[in-house]
Protein backbone atom coordinates (compact mmCIF):
# COMPACT_ATOMS: atom_id res chain seq x y z
CA UNK A 1 0.00 0.00 0.00
CA UNK A 2 2.54 2.58 0.89
CA UNK A 3 4.24 2.65 -2.88
CA UNK A 4 1.54 4.69 -3.82
CA UNK A 5 2.41 7.27 -0.68
CA UNK A 6 5.71 9.78 -1.84
CA UNK A 7 7.42 9.96 1.32
CA UNK A 8 6.17 6.39 2.91
CA UNK A 9 9.03 4.01 3.61
CA UNK A 10 7.61 0.41 4.14
CA UNK A 11 8.45 -1.77 6.49
CA UNK A 12 8.26 -5.28 8.12
CA UNK A 13 6.31 -5.98 11.29
CA UNK A 14 9.64 -5.26 13.45
CA UNK A 15 10.17 -1.99 12.52
CA UNK A 16 7.29 -1.66 15.62
CA UNK A 17 8.92 -3.81 19.13
CA UNK A 18 7.09 -6.93 20.33
CA UNK A 19 6.38 -6.66 23.82
CA UNK A 20 5.05 -9.85 25.83
CA UNK A 21 3.12 -8.55 29.08
CA UNK A 22 3.77 -12.32 30.24
CA UNK A 23 7.18 -11.09 31.47
CA UNK A 24 5.97 -8.42 34.03
CA UNK A 25 5.29 -11.20 36.17
CA UNK A 26 8.22 -13.42 35.48
CA UNK A 27 10.47 -12.00 38.02
CA UNK A 28 13.74 -12.67 36.02
CA UNK A 29 12.31 -10.95 33.06
CA UNK A 30 10.63 -8.20 34.88
CA UNK A 31 13.60 -5.51 34.32
CA UNK A 32 13.85 -6.47 30.70
CA UNK A 33 10.31 -5.88 30.07
CA UNK A 34 10.55 -2.54 31.15
CA UNK A 35 13.55 -1.40 30.08
CA UNK A 36 12.03 -2.61 26.81
CA UNK A 37 8.92 -0.97 27.51
CA UNK A 38 10.27 2.63 28.63
CA UNK A 39 12.47 2.23 25.21
CA UNK A 40 9.31 1.73 22.96
CA UNK A 41 6.95 4.80 24.23
CA UNK A 42 10.10 6.93 24.49
CA UNK A 43 11.92 5.77 21.03
CA UNK A 44 8.94 5.50 19.01
CA UNK A 45 5.45 5.72 21.22
CA UNK A 46 3.95 2.79 19.58
CA UNK A 47 4.19 -0.99 19.87
CA UNK A 48 2.74 -4.16 19.63
CA UNK A 49 1.66 -6.06 22.99
CA UNK A 50 1.25 -9.96 23.12
CA UNK A 51 0.38 -12.35 26.36
CA UNK A 52 -2.09 -9.76 27.11
CA UNK A 53 -4.36 -12.47 28.36
CA UNK A 54 -7.27 -11.06 26.20
CA UNK A 55 -9.59 -14.90 25.35
CA UNK A 56 -9.81 -15.51 21.52
CA UNK A 57 -13.38 -15.78 22.24
CA UNK A 58 -13.57 -12.01 23.11
CA UNK A 59 -11.81 -11.11 19.76
CA UNK A 60 -14.61 -13.27 17.70
CA UNK A 61 -17.18 -12.17 19.38
CA UNK A 62 -16.24 -8.46 19.16
CA UNK A 63 -15.68 -8.78 15.92
CA UNK A 64 -18.79 -10.64 15.04
CA UNK A 65 -20.33 -7.89 16.91
CA UNK A 66 -19.04 -5.14 14.95
CA UNK A 67 -19.60 -6.23 11.14
CA UNK A 68 -23.08 -7.20 12.36
CA UNK A 69 -23.68 -3.34 13.58
CA UNK A 70 -21.93 -1.82 10.67
CA UNK A 71 -24.20 -3.86 8.19
CA UNK A 72 -27.74 -3.17 10.09
CA UNK A 73 -29.70 -0.65 8.20
CA UNK A 74 -28.86 3.06 7.29
CA UNK A 75 -31.57 4.35 9.10
CA UNK A 76 -31.09 1.80 12.48
CA UNK A 77 -27.72 3.58 12.47
CA UNK A 78 -28.53 6.83 11.94
CA UNK A 79 -31.57 6.65 14.57
CA UNK A 80 -28.52 6.23 16.90
CA UNK A 81 -26.56 9.55 15.11
CA UNK A 82 -23.91 10.94 17.47
CA UNK A 83 -25.66 14.91 16.91
CA UNK A 84 -28.52 13.01 19.27
CA UNK A 85 -25.62 12.74 22.08
CA UNK A 86 -24.49 15.92 23.73
CA UNK A 87 -22.10 12.82 25.47
CA UNK A 88 -20.49 12.69 22.14
CA UNK A 89 -21.81 8.89 21.13
CA UNK A 90 -23.41 6.89 18.76
CA UNK A 91 -23.12 6.65 15.08
CA UNK A 92 -20.98 8.78 12.65
CA UNK A 93 -21.30 8.17 8.95
CA UNK A 94 -18.48 8.01 6.64
CA UNK A 95 -17.21 11.78 6.34
CA UNK A 96 -18.76 13.27 9.28
CA UNK A 97 -15.56 13.36 11.88
CA UNK A 98 -12.99 15.69 10.86
CA UNK A 99 -9.23 15.42 11.61
CA UNK A 100 -7.61 18.46 11.55
CA UNK A 101 -10.60 20.03 9.58
CA UNK A 102 -10.17 17.59 6.92
CA UNK A 103 -13.50 14.71 6.67
CA UNK A 104 -11.99 11.14 7.58
CA UNK A 105 -13.22 8.25 5.30
CA UNK A 106 -14.80 5.97 8.36
CA UNK A 107 -18.21 5.15 9.70
CA UNK A 108 -17.70 4.29 13.29
CA UNK A 109 -19.88 4.13 16.69
CA UNK A 110 -18.24 5.65 20.20
CA UNK A 111 -18.78 3.52 22.93
CA UNK A 112 -18.35 5.55 26.54
CA UNK A 113 -18.60 4.58 30.08
CA UNK A 114 -21.76 4.24 30.94
CA UNK A 115 -23.69 6.38 33.11
CA UNK A 116 -26.39 8.69 34.30
CA UNK A 117 -26.48 12.49 32.82
CA UNK A 118 -25.08 14.35 35.56
CA UNK A 119 -28.03 16.85 36.83
CA UNK A 120 -26.09 20.37 35.84
CA UNK A 121 -27.16 24.10 36.84
CA UNK A 122 -26.04 26.73 34.72
CA UNK A 123 -22.71 28.08 36.26
CA UNK A 124 -21.25 23.98 35.94
CA UNK A 125 -18.45 23.75 33.97
CA UNK A 126 -19.23 22.69 30.40
CA UNK A 127 -17.14 19.64 29.89
CA UNK A 128 -19.98 18.04 32.78
CA UNK A 129 -22.02 17.28 30.23
CA UNK A 130 -19.37 14.75 28.63
CA UNK A 131 -20.58 12.19 31.20
CA UNK A 132 -24.30 10.35 30.50
CA UNK A 133 -25.73 7.30 28.68
CA UNK A 134 -24.26 5.50 25.48
CA UNK A 135 -26.95 4.85 22.40
CA UNK A 136 -27.56 1.57 21.54
CA UNK A 137 -28.95 0.30 17.89
CA UNK A 138 -32.54 -1.23 18.62
CA UNK A 139 -31.49 -3.85 15.81
CA UNK A 140 -28.54 -5.52 17.94
CA UNK A 141 -28.92 -5.85 21.62
CA UNK A 142 -26.39 -7.89 21.94
CA UNK A 143 -24.24 -5.20 21.13
CA UNK A 144 -24.23 -3.54 24.70
CA UNK A 145 -23.23 -6.90 26.25
CA UNK A 146 -20.54 -7.59 24.06
CA UNK A 147 -18.86 -4.05 23.78
CA UNK A 148 -19.04 -3.18 27.64
CA UNK A 149 -17.19 -6.65 28.58
CA UNK A 150 -14.70 -6.03 26.08
CA UNK A 151 -13.95 -2.44 27.08
CA UNK A 152 -14.08 -4.22 30.85
CA UNK A 153 -11.35 -6.43 30.07
CA UNK A 154 -9.24 -3.94 27.84
CA UNK A 155 -9.57 -1.47 30.62
CA UNK A 156 -7.65 -3.43 33.10
CA UNK A 157 -4.57 -4.38 30.64
CA UNK A 158 -4.53 -0.79 29.82
CA UNK A 159 -4.36 -0.53 33.74
CA UNK A 160 -1.52 -3.14 34.37
CA UNK A 161 0.68 -1.16 31.44
CA UNK A 162 -0.46 2.30 33.17
CA UNK A 163 1.58 0.89 36.06
CA UNK A 164 4.27 -0.64 34.48
CA UNK A 165 5.07 2.55 32.80
CA UNK A 166 5.20 4.38 36.01
CA UNK A 167 8.32 2.01 37.10
CA UNK A 168 9.78 2.08 34.07
CA UNK A 169 9.92 5.65 34.61
CA UNK A 170 11.67 4.55 38.39
CA UNK A 171 8.58 5.83 39.71
CA UNK A 172 6.08 4.12 42.09
CA UNK A 173 3.58 1.78 40.39
CA UNK A 174 0.79 3.99 41.52
CA UNK A 175 2.40 6.95 40.46
CA UNK A 176 -0.11 7.29 37.41
CA UNK A 177 -3.31 6.25 39.29
CA UNK A 178 -4.43 9.69 40.14
CA UNK A 179 -5.08 10.11 36.92
CA UNK A 180 -8.14 7.07 36.58
CA UNK A 181 -9.15 7.02 40.21
CA UNK A 182 -11.69 9.33 39.90
CA UNK A 183 -15.02 8.88 38.02
CA UNK A 184 -13.68 6.32 34.78
CA UNK A 185 -13.98 7.71 31.68
CA UNK A 186 -12.59 5.45 28.61
CA UNK A 187 -13.74 5.14 24.59
CA UNK A 188 -14.49 2.46 22.52
CA UNK A 189 -14.51 3.22 18.83
CA UNK A 190 -15.89 0.30 16.35
CA UNK A 191 -14.36 1.54 13.06
CA UNK A 192 -15.15 0.81 9.32
CA UNK A 193 -13.30 1.89 6.59
CA UNK A 194 -14.65 1.54 3.35
CA UNK A 195 -11.74 0.93 0.19
CA UNK A 196 -11.44 3.80 -2.36
CA UNK A 197 -9.46 4.28 -4.92
CA UNK A 198 -9.96 7.77 -5.54
CA UNK A 199 -6.84 9.84 -4.29
CA UNK A 200 -8.76 12.78 -3.24
CA UNK A 201 -10.45 9.97 -0.22
CA UNK A 202 -7.27 8.35 0.61
CA UNK A 203 -7.40 9.83 4.42
CA UNK A 204 -9.35 7.26 6.11
CA UNK A 205 -8.04 8.67 9.13
CA UNK A 206 -5.72 11.78 8.58
CA UNK A 207 -2.43 12.65 11.15
CA UNK A 208 -3.08 12.96 14.75
CA UNK A 209 -1.72 12.45 18.14
CA UNK A 210 -4.10 10.42 20.57
CA UNK A 211 -5.71 12.69 23.33
CA UNK A 212 -5.81 10.08 26.21
CA UNK A 213 -4.17 8.01 28.10
CA UNK A 214 -2.92 4.57 26.30
CA UNK A 215 -4.96 3.29 23.33
CA UNK A 216 -5.49 -0.75 22.69
CA UNK A 217 -6.24 -1.24 19.07
CA UNK A 218 -7.06 -4.65 17.36
CA UNK A 219 -6.92 -3.95 13.66
CA UNK A 220 -8.74 -6.45 10.99
CA UNK A 221 -6.12 -8.20 8.85
CA UNK A 222 -5.55 -5.59 6.12
CA UNK A 223 -3.55 -3.15 7.50
CA UNK A 224 -3.35 0.49 7.01
CA UNK A 225 -2.66 2.09 9.89
CA UNK A 226 0.56 4.25 9.69
CA UNK A 227 2.95 5.99 12.09
CA UNK A 228 5.41 8.59 11.88
CA UNK A 229 8.96 8.42 12.05
CA UNK A 230 11.68 10.79 11.37
CA UNK A 231 12.69 8.91 8.08
CA UNK A 232 8.68 8.98 7.05
CA UNK A 233 5.71 7.32 7.45
CA UNK A 234 5.70 3.44 8.21
CA UNK A 235 3.67 1.06 8.12
CA UNK A 236 1.82 -0.91 10.58
CA UNK A 237 1.02 -4.11 9.60
CA UNK A 238 -1.23 -6.41 11.75
CA UNK A 239 -0.06 -9.20 13.88
CA UNK A 240 -2.86 -11.80 14.78
CA UNK A 241 -3.53 -11.54 18.42
CA UNK A 242 -1.38 -8.43 19.08
CA UNK A 243 -2.66 -5.38 20.44
CA UNK A 244 -0.87 -2.27 18.76
CA UNK A 245 -0.56 0.06 21.74
CA UNK A 246 0.84 3.56 21.82
CA UNK A 247 0.55 6.85 24.15
CA UNK A 248 -1.57 9.47 24.25
CA UNK A 249 -0.68 13.22 24.59
CA UNK A 250 -1.65 12.99 28.69
CA UNK A 251 0.92 10.89 29.21
CA UNK A 252 3.47 12.91 27.23
CA UNK A 253 2.47 15.58 29.19
CA UNK A 254 2.50 13.61 32.59
CA UNK A 255 6.10 12.67 31.75
CA UNK A 256 7.45 16.55 30.25
CA UNK A 257 7.35 14.95 26.99
CA UNK A 258 9.37 11.87 28.36
CA UNK A 259 7.64 9.19 26.41
CA UNK A 260 6.21 10.01 23.24
CA UNK A 261 2.66 10.42 21.44
CA UNK A 262 3.21 9.62 18.11
CA UNK A 263 1.37 11.22 14.92
CA UNK A 264 -0.39 8.44 13.08
CA UNK A 265 -3.05 7.98 10.58
CA UNK A 266 -5.08 5.20 8.58
CA UNK A 267 -4.69 4.70 5.03
CA UNK A 268 -7.84 4.52 2.76
CA UNK A 269 -7.59 0.84 2.06
CA UNK A 270 -8.32 0.11 -2.20
CA UNK A 271 -11.21 0.15 -3.97
CA UNK A 272 -13.29 -3.41 -3.13
CA UNK A 273 -11.82 -4.08 0.40
CA UNK A 274 -13.15 -3.00 3.81
CA UNK A 275 -10.66 -2.67 7.18
CA UNK A 276 -12.44 -2.83 10.24
CA UNK A 277 -9.97 -1.52 13.45
CA UNK A 278 -11.38 -1.40 16.85
CA UNK A 279 -9.82 1.28 19.21
CA UNK A 280 -9.72 1.08 23.12
CA UNK A 281 -8.93 4.44 24.78
CA UNK A 282 -7.64 4.79 28.63
CA UNK A 283 -9.18 8.40 29.00
CA UNK A 284 -8.32 9.92 32.35
CA UNK A 285 -11.12 10.94 34.94
CA UNK A 286 -12.89 14.01 33.92
CA UNK A 287 -11.98 16.01 37.06
CA UNK A 288 -8.61 15.81 37.36
CA UNK A 289 -5.28 17.40 36.24
CA UNK A 290 -2.25 15.79 34.60
CA UNK A 291 0.11 15.25 37.50
CA UNK A 292 4.13 16.24 36.25
CA UNK A 293 5.89 13.02 37.37
CA UNK A 294 9.29 13.83 39.23
CA UNK A 295 11.85 11.74 37.07
CA UNK A 296 15.49 11.16 38.31
CA UNK A 297 17.43 13.37 36.92
CA UNK A 298 19.28 10.53 34.21
CA UNK A 299 15.56 10.59 32.94
CA UNK A 300 14.80 14.27 32.86
CA UNK A 301 17.51 15.30 30.95
CA UNK A 302 16.18 12.98 27.70
CA UNK A 303 12.57 14.41 28.23
CA UNK A 304 11.81 16.93 25.53
CA UNK A 305 8.96 18.78 26.88
CA UNK A 306 5.34 18.55 25.46
CA UNK A 307 5.37 18.55 21.62
CA UNK A 308 2.40 21.11 21.81
CA UNK A 309 0.46 22.48 18.49
CA UNK A 310 0.75 25.90 19.23
CA UNK A 311 -2.96 25.78 17.24
CA UNK A 312 -4.57 23.20 19.91
CA UNK A 313 -2.44 23.98 23.09
CA UNK A 314 -2.85 21.49 25.77
CA UNK A 315 -4.39 22.37 29.29
CA UNK A 316 -3.24 20.78 32.05
CA UNK A 317 -7.27 20.21 33.42
CA UNK A 318 -8.62 17.40 32.02
CA UNK A 319 -12.28 18.15 32.03
CA UNK A 320 -11.63 21.59 29.32
CA UNK A 321 -9.53 19.98 27.27
CA UNK A 322 -11.58 16.78 26.58
CA UNK A 323 -14.54 18.64 25.94
CA UNK A 324 -12.65 20.95 23.17
CA UNK A 325 -11.32 18.04 21.62
CA UNK A 326 -14.70 16.25 21.04
CA UNK A 327 -16.24 19.78 19.93
CA UNK A 328 -13.49 20.13 17.29
CA UNK A 329 -14.14 16.54 15.87
CA UNK A 330 -17.80 16.75 15.73
CA UNK A 331 -18.96 19.45 14.68
CA UNK A 332 -22.72 18.71 14.42
CA UNK A 333 -23.00 18.01 18.10
CA UNK A 334 -21.01 20.97 19.32
CA UNK A 335 -23.90 22.85 16.60
CA UNK A 336 -26.93 21.02 18.31
CA UNK A 337 -25.82 21.14 22.20
CA UNK A 338 -23.26 23.47 22.76
CA UNK A 339 -24.36 26.81 20.08
CA UNK A 340 -22.10 29.12 22.40
CA UNK A 341 -19.28 26.60 21.97
CA UNK A 342 -19.63 26.41 18.09
CA UNK A 343 -20.26 30.38 17.81
CA UNK A 344 -16.24 29.75 18.73
CA UNK A 345 -14.86 27.24 17.54
CA UNK A 346 -13.15 29.02 14.17
CA UNK A 347 -11.17 31.87 16.35
CA UNK A 348 -9.36 27.87 18.13
CA UNK A 349 -8.90 27.07 14.47
O1 LIG B 1 -8.15 2.39 12.87
C1 LIG B 1 -6.97 2.47 13.19
O2 LIG B 1 -6.12 1.64 12.83
C2 LIG B 1 -6.46 3.61 14.03
C3 LIG B 1 -7.52 4.58 14.44
C4 LIG B 1 -7.01 5.74 15.21
O3 LIG B 1 -5.85 6.08 15.18
C5 LIG B 1 -7.93 6.49 16.08
O4 LIG B 1 -9.16 6.29 15.98
O5 LIG B 1 -7.45 7.29 16.91
FE1 LIG C 1 -5.42 7.39 16.82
Amino acid sequence: MSDSFPGCVSSAAAALPVLDLRELEVPERRAAFLAELGHAAREIGFFYLIGHGVAAEKFVRIEEVSRRFFALPDEEKHAIGMANSPHFRGYTATGHELTRNRPDRREQIDIGVELPALELGPDAPVWKRLQGPNQWPAGLPELREVALDWSATLRQVAIRLLRAFAQALEQPADALDGLIDKTPAQLLKLIRYPGSSDPALRQGVGAHKDAGILTLLHQDHHGGLQVERPEGWIDVPPIEGAFVINIGEILELATNGYLRATMHRVVTPPEGVVRYSIGYFLSPSLEGSVPLLPLPEHLAKLALGPESDPKNPLFREIGPNAIKGRLRSHRDVAERHYPEQYAALDRLD
